[in-house]
């Protein structure tokens, strides 16, 4: 599903990773670990399409990746919501169904079968209808996770998901995404600095060296 050989990742003249290579199948559960500024969202990000490689070659789903496309779902590192913001839960998940599509919408009736299915999946049900800005911040992830999933993509980016959740919390949403790797054989990337809650659930770790002149290291 992701597929990547000799990659590197240059800033300027800095090189922040280098020499690596990965590849994801279909029902993976691939962990990322590094120290902080080792290029673990810039890996992300070249996964996105947001970033291209300096160089090296990858490909998701077979082809390069494209910024916006319906094969990847993405949560980003927890983080607030700012205050008054206009939007419930299942207004965040509607944008997830929405969200990669072009042209015309689903049918209204259609769009909302999705969202609650969606918000179903991660338990959420019950804050539905309750504003982002007073949900808690598992309760928040776990619609970010609705969201990622809602429009069924084949890879799944999560980017330090579980900063700053409870233990519990930090289980439920991993045992989320593990449950959608095996029950959709959605290809996971996981970067995260709290191993404990993912390590049992992963099939493989990337370190990434963070220092200069040292190669990325894929373990099983
Ligand atoms: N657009 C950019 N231009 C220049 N340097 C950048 C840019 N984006 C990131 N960097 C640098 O690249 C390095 C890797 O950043 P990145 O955010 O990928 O690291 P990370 O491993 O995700 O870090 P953390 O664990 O702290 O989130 C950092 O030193 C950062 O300052």
């Amino acid at each position: 599903m992701i597929a990547m050989r000799g990659a590197a990742l240059r800033y300027g003249e800095r090189t922040v990773w280098s020499g690596l290579d990965l590849d994801v199948a279909a029902g993976e559960f691939v962990v990322v670990l590094g120290a902080n500024g080792s290029g673990k969202t810039s890996l992300l990000k070249v996964l996105l399409g947001l970033r291209r490689l300096s160089a090296g070659t990858v490909t998701v789903g077979g082809r390069p990746p494209r910024r916006g496309s319906d094969l990847i779902g993405y949560v980003p590192q927890h983080r607030g919501i700012p205050p008054h913001t206009p939007l419930r839960a299942r207004d965040l998940v509607r944008l997830g169904v929405d969200g990669h599509r072009w042209g015309p919408r689903l049918p209204r009736q259609d769009a909302r079968r999705r969202v609650d299915e969606a918000l179903r999946g991660v338990g959420a049900e019950a804050f539905a209808d309750v504003p982002l800005e007073l949900l808690s911040g598992g309760e928040l992830q776990r619609v970010r996770v609705a969201q990622a999933l809602a429009s069924g993509p084949r890879a799944l980016l999560c980017d330090e998901p579980l900063a700053s959740l409870d233990a519990e919390h930090q289980r439920i949403v991993s045992e989320l995404v593990d449950r959608r790797r095996r029950e959709h054989r959605t290809a996971v990337v996981f970067v995260t600095h709290e191993v404990e809650p993912v390590l049992p659930l992963a099939d493989r770790v990337l370190h990434m060296p963070g220092e200069p002149g040292r190669e990325a290291r894929d373990v099983a």
